[in-house]
């Protein structure tokens, strides 16, 4: 097994998160640069890192998965603390990954609640950081929609992935009158042009554990997924899969990255010529890191929010970095990608500066 960690330097304290998935050093390392920018983005105090494990956590059996995350830790307890590196979930990963590495850690440090986040909420955990990545993306869509007057409601969404950040996307989508009209897991993908019903699809998908044999949509090719008729695609799975070879044929007017880098360059140019407006990653799931963030503040003030204060507060975060991606798209006449990135990167070197490490 392939197991090692990244941890990137910071300005005040960076948040590693963690996956359990199919990883290699490089890519771990570039996901840690994006969090870099995408806490600059959000405008919190946090710098960035990633850490990973190469594995399936699919072929473990939960004892399995609570030893490799407990000698994990046992491995960067050094390396993390409450105001050092705040590792929390990403993909592969959940609150009980969460709480394993609190409870390893705390068995060297004593009990650090504020050591991890995304954790479950009887051991200090946030209400609402569960559902903070989906229900972030649903923010930057209304502020995105609000600037040509329309709603979720006179939208269809195709959406790649059925974990964390897609369940939750796909049920905002659908409590607010959008319709989610193709999805798709590991094990395959379901359509269905009249929308979908995703608290049938949800009971489904707990009850089998696979969108498979769902009897509320038809099943389709996976690959198809991606070029799908829709108004709005939301890749909430993998990197790299808008690429040059579909990236042409992606027929979505809005891309909205719930994924981290789920296009790659080529792609990316290629689409921005379609005339495709894409919402990027390190602005698009902020809200993730956003709640972790006020998971982290709670620990600290040892106060616990209620889920409509950090839901507001979440909604507040999105909303205001939004105008001023916007505000730096105008100054330099660029797309939104181009403009988050310069917006984190004024704000980390504005940082740098300050702290007076001019070169
Ligand atoms: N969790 C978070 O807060 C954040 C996550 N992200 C990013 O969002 C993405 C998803 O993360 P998250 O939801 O947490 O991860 P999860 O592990 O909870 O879910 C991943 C989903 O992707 C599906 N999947 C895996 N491989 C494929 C594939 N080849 N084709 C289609 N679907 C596939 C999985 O299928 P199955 O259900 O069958 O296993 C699962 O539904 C990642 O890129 C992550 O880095 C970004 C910001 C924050
Ligand atoms: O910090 C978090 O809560 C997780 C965020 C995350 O995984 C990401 O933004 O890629």
């Amino acid at each position: 097994m392939n197991v090692f960690v990244n941890l990137s330097s910071c300005f005040v304290i960076s948040n590693c998160d963690i996956l359990w998935c199919q990883v290699d050093p490089d890519e771990v390392n570039a996901l840690a640069q994006l969090m870099t920018w995408k806490t600059a983005v959000a405008n919190i105090p946090y710098g960035g890192a990633k850490g990973g494990i190469g594995c399936n956590p699919g072929d473990l059996s939960i004892t399995e998965l609570e030893r490799l995350t407990r000698v994990f830790t046992q491995k960067i307890h050094d390396l993390i603390g409450v105001q050092r590196d705040v590792p929390a979930p990403d993909m592969g990963t959940n609150s009980q990954t969460m709480a394993w590495i609190l409870d390893e850690y705390s068995k060297f440090h004593g009990h650090s609640p504020g050591v991890v986040t995304g954790k479950p909420i009887d051991l200090g955990g946030s209400l609402g950081r569960e559902a903070a990545t989906g229900l972030g993306m649903i923010f930057a869509i209304e502020a995105l929609f609000a600037e040509y007057g329309k709603s979720i409601a006179d939208h269809t969404f195709v959406i790649q992935g059925f974990g964390n950040v897609g369940i939750w996307a796909a049920k905002s989508i659908y409590d607010r009158g959008g319709k989610v009209i193709a999805v798709s897991d590991i094990t395959g993908a379901i359509k269905n042009p009249n929308g979908i019903d995703i608290s049938t699809l949800l009971k489904h998908k707990d009850n089998n554990g696979t969108l498979k044999d769902f009897s509320g949509g038809e099943a389709m090719d996976p690959n198809e997924l991606l070029v799908h008729e829709c108004d709005v695609l939301i890749p909430c799975a993998l990197g790299g899969v808008l690429n040059k070879e579909n990236a042409a044929d992606v027929k979505a007017k809005f891309i909205v990255e719930g994924a981290n880098h789920p296009t790659d360059p080529e792609a990316d140019e290629i689409l921005s010529n379609k005339g495709v407006i894409i919402l990027p990653d390190i602005y698009a799931n902020s809200g993730g890191v956003t709640v972790s963030y006020f998971e982290w503040v709670q620990n600290i003030q040892g106060f616990m929010w209620e889920e409509e204060k950090v839901n507001h507060e979440l909604k507040k975060y999105m909303t205001n970095a939004f105008q001023d991606i916007k505000k730096m798209c105008k100054t330099h006449n660029c797309d939104l990608r181009m403009g988050a990135f310069t917006l984190g990167l004024n704000r980390v070197a504005h940082a740098t500066l300050l702290r007076g490490w001019e070169a």
